[in-house]
């Protein structure tokens, strides 16, 4: 196997580069090349991994050219700088660090909170110019203020914890915060108009999201409370920058402190040089241990990935230990086969898919499982749908996708059945794992056949009759098509009755009708697997 590839096209810690040299890795590190879109998408083809922060925007327009790429890792936690669903429908793993800056990020929020509190840049500004205005800056006491947090998450528990420890009184609007965690971090939970009506300090702590953009629009901040503060060290675009620069300048807001803006860099900006207007350059991560922790972790989570299939903080497919992914890679292919077995023979609208997982497998990461089916299932329909899409593109197509897991019940120490439902019919197939590794089908339609998947076959339901057997085999050898094995099964003597050919060759349409023309044949379908 060669080295995978990755690029570096942001500025990380260089201890991620010899993380990835120490796994083996091919490394090119070039951190100013996420600024450069058109350099990027004429190399980008060259690398199986792509290591980022927030200055490389990954584009659809950049994923098209990225035909190699298997992994995207954000060292750092937002990833809104990338197409999620265009990565996803490439197959294309996108995973982030998602605690190592957060106590970084929740400090610097608090330090932008006494830098508005006592003026503190434009006070100093002011004393290195010789002014010494000492009667100019009068400031605001933290103590018993309250505070109002809006995203109660890793970086907003954080915030609060050190909020109450100032003593200030927390109040955070969250909708997915619960009443316990509340209770815990001594933050009382409030709806938005409520936090807007009585913070007197406002912090924002949520990704940007449609749902959280512009949260501070211009109606939001007019609920606001006359001589608040607001901090931003999350997501430009949260807050309506041009209201926040008028409330700013009629006095109704004392003060904000921004580390975030609607365009980065941020070169001009409507609130610049307002009054204590306190602005970083999207500093909130950047500290020595901040770095070091998400390049470390970065770099390890895509080694992982590419030398060893592991995936773990993926945004858009569950996690696969090391450990578990050895054993994981059969069962995985076996699904794949299963969905593509029962995907080559449904010709209709699937409505439902329902996989039942039995023994082991049960107890082995069945979202990933579930993937590979349903990839397995439409593959027939959409030739370049990957594991990773294949769940959200099902969605789409208001296909129903339904798990069930048990205990052993027969003979097998896992099965996996998968059932798809059209408009007409259903139809279920099950299969395990034979030595280990070899993905095998054990039942169709109810009927036991035991059969192994070769590329190519043919799949023959007939009625049980003497005779059969004889004539498929003649007619196979006169077209000089060799038969590798021939499975049969049916439900009772004379009742109906399945084969499955495992053949060399490849079978053409004249031969499929003249199969079809032996008796008691009811269906042939060549397969590929
Ligand atoms: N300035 C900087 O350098 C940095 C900025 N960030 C930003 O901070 C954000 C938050 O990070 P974490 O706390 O780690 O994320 P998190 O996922 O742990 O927390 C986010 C919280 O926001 C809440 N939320 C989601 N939608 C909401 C809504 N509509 N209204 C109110 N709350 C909502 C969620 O329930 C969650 O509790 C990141 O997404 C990133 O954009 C993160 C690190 C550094
Ligand atoms: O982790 C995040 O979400 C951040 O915003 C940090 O961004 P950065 O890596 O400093 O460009």
């Amino acid at each position: 196997m060669t080295a995978p590839k990755v690029l570096i096209s942001d500025a990380l810690s260089p201890a991620a580069v010899q993380i990835f040299k120490d796994r083996g890795i091919e490394v090119d590190f070039q951190p100013a090349l996420g600024k450069d879109k058109e350099k990027l998408a004429e190399i980008i083809g060259n690398y199986d991994g792509l290591a980022i922060r927030s200055a490389t925007k990954v584009t659809s327009a950049i994923l098209a050219k990225a035909t190699n790429l298997k992994v995207i890792g954000r060292a750092g936690i937002g990833v809104d700088n990338v197409d999620i669903p265009a990565a996803t429908a490439r197959g294309v793993i996108v995973m982030n660090t998602p605690f190592g800056n957060s106590i970084t990020t929740a400090e610097h929020a608090i330090a932008m909170m006494f830098a508005l509190a006592r003026e503190i840049p434009a006070a100093d500004a002011s004393t290195q110019a010789g002014k010494w205005e000492k009667n100019r800056f009068m400031g605001v006491e933290i103590t018993g203020k309250v505070l109002g947090i809006i995203g109660c998450g890793n970086i907003g528990s954080i915030v609060a914890d050190r909020a109450v420890g100032l003593k200030m009184r927390v109040i955070a609007f969250d909708p997915f915060l619960s009443a316990e965690r509340a209770l815990e971090l001594g933050v009382e939970k409030v709806e938005l108009d409520d936090l807007l009506a009585r913070a007197e300090i406002i912090t924002l702590h949520t990704p940007m999201t449609p749902q959280t953009r512009n949260i501070l629009s211009r109606e939001a901040l007019a609920k606001t409370r006359p001589g608040v503060r607001i901090i931003n060290c999350a997501r430009g675009g949260l807050v309506d920058e041009e209201a926040l620069a008028e409330l700013l300048k009629s006095g109704h807001v004392a003060g904000a402190a921004l580390d975030v803006f609607v365009e980065e860099p941020a070169t001009a900006n409507p609130l610049f040089g307002l009054p204590n207007v306190v602005c970083t350059p999207h500093l909130g991560a950047s500290t020595t241990e901040a770095q070091e922790n998400v390049a470390l972790q970065v770099a390890e989570q895509m080694s992982d990935y590419l030398l060893r299939g592991a995936i773990s903080n993926a945004v858009n497919f569950p996690s696969i230990t090391a450990e578990e992914a050895p054993r994981l890679k059969p069962y995985i292919s076996l699904a794949e086969k299963l969905g593509s077995f029962a995907g080559q023979l449904t010709e209709t609208d699937i409505k439902t898919i329902r996989i039942v997982y039995e023994g082991d497998v049960a107890h082995m990461k069945i979202k990933a499982l579930t993937s590979a089916a349903v990839a397995g299932l439409l593959r027939p329909a959409l030739a370049d749908i990957n594991i990773v899409a294949a769940p959200s593109v099902a969605r789409e197509r208001g296909i129903v996708i339904e798990e069930t897991t048990r205990e052993k019940t027969g003979d097998h120490d896992s099965l996996i059945t998968l059932e798809v439902e059209t408009e007409n019919l259903t139809r279920a197939v099950a299969g395990t794992i034979i030595a280990g590794t070899k993905p095998r089908i054990v039942q169709i339609k109810g009927i036991n056949v035991e059969a192994d998947l070769l590329p190519r076959m043919l799949y023959i339901t007939n009625h049980d009759r003497p005779g059969f057997i004889g004539r498929i085999g003649t007619l196979l050898g006169e077209n000089g098509i060799n038969i590798a094995h021939m499975q049969f099964g049916r439900d009772f003597e004379g009742g109906n009755a399945i084969a499955l050919v495992g053949i060399d060759q490849v079978v053409g349409e004249t031969l499929l009708k003249e199969i079809n023309t032996i008796p008691n044949v009811v269906q042939v379908k060549a397969l590929t697997f």
